[in-house]
């Protein structure tokens, strides 16, 4: 179980609060306007920023002070996944080893990553050799050997196609399932919150609201997320 407990987020005049948990293996969407907090309240949990006050936990222990290597977290970002220098497989190897000396043992677990998201005989291939879908393939297969129970990606699908980010929406869902792991995805399109998204977080007016369900959210939109969908 993931806990933000009575966190408080601060940088500059920008101010955000958070104080809920999500069980293990739940898929959770955070939307809400630009410049809400979502990016931010992802740092936080990975633990690239510091809350002014609350703290962070992860089945009851805290995660507060600890280093982003330290967390039990994976995460993807929108763009920049990718080392361009790097081939396919020596940036998925990245998750097992950041210094690449990987065994033959890791060697074969980055292949089969790649096999899974659907890459197999590309690991030679550098990214600037692979289309969009492919980088964010590889960038999953990363996330994949990193075997992570907790799975953050900030918008990672964007720049795709609707086919395409479908597609690869229901790829991570998939393997959440598998594996057990809980996701929180920023995401600005509520039909992405819909096809990955068990539960909902609203973010604005300085608070990331308790998950609701989605479907439910969707079905009896609250005031707030009314106005944010417009
Ligand atoms: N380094 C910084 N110093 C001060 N304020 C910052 C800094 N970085 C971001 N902010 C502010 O923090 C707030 C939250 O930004 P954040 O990127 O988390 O929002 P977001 O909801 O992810 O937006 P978007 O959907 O546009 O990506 C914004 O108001 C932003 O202006």
């Amino acid at each position: 179980m993931l806990t933000l407990e009575a966190l408080d987020i601060r940088q500059g005049d920008f101010r955000l609060r958070a104080d809920w948990s999500v069980a293990a293996g739940d898929r959770v969407a955070l939307i809400g306007p630009s410049g809400a907090g979502k990016s931010t309240l992802l740092s936080v949990v990975a633990g690239f920023f510091a809350a002014a006050s609350g703290r962070v936990l992860w089945d009851g222990r805290d995660l507060t002070g600890a280093a982003p290597g330290e967390r039990p977290v994976a995460m993807l970002f929108q763009d920049g996944n990718l080392f361009p220098h790097l081939t396919a497989a020596q940036n998925v190897g990245l998750g097992i080893r950041p210094d690449l000396r990987l065994a033959p043992a890791d060697k074969a677990r980055v292949a089969e990553a790649l096999a899974r998201v659907g890459l197999e005989g590309y690991g030679a291939r550098k990214p600037g050799a692979l289309s969009g879908g492919q980088q964010s393939r590889v960038a999953l297969a990363r996330v994949l050997v990193q075997s992570r129970p907790l799975l953050l990606l900030d918008e990672p699908f964007s720049a795709l196609g609707p086919a395409l980010r479908a597609e690869m929406l229901d790829l991570v869902a998939g393997l959440c399932a598998e594996k057990g792991a809980t996701l929180l995805m920023v995401s600005h399109a509520p039909e992405d919150a819909q096809r990955i998204a068990d539960r909902l977080v609203l973010v604005d007016e300085g608070v990331a609201e308790a998950p609701v369900a989605t479907a439910e959210a969707f079905a009896r939109p609250s005031d707030r997320l009314r106005r944010y969908l417009g």
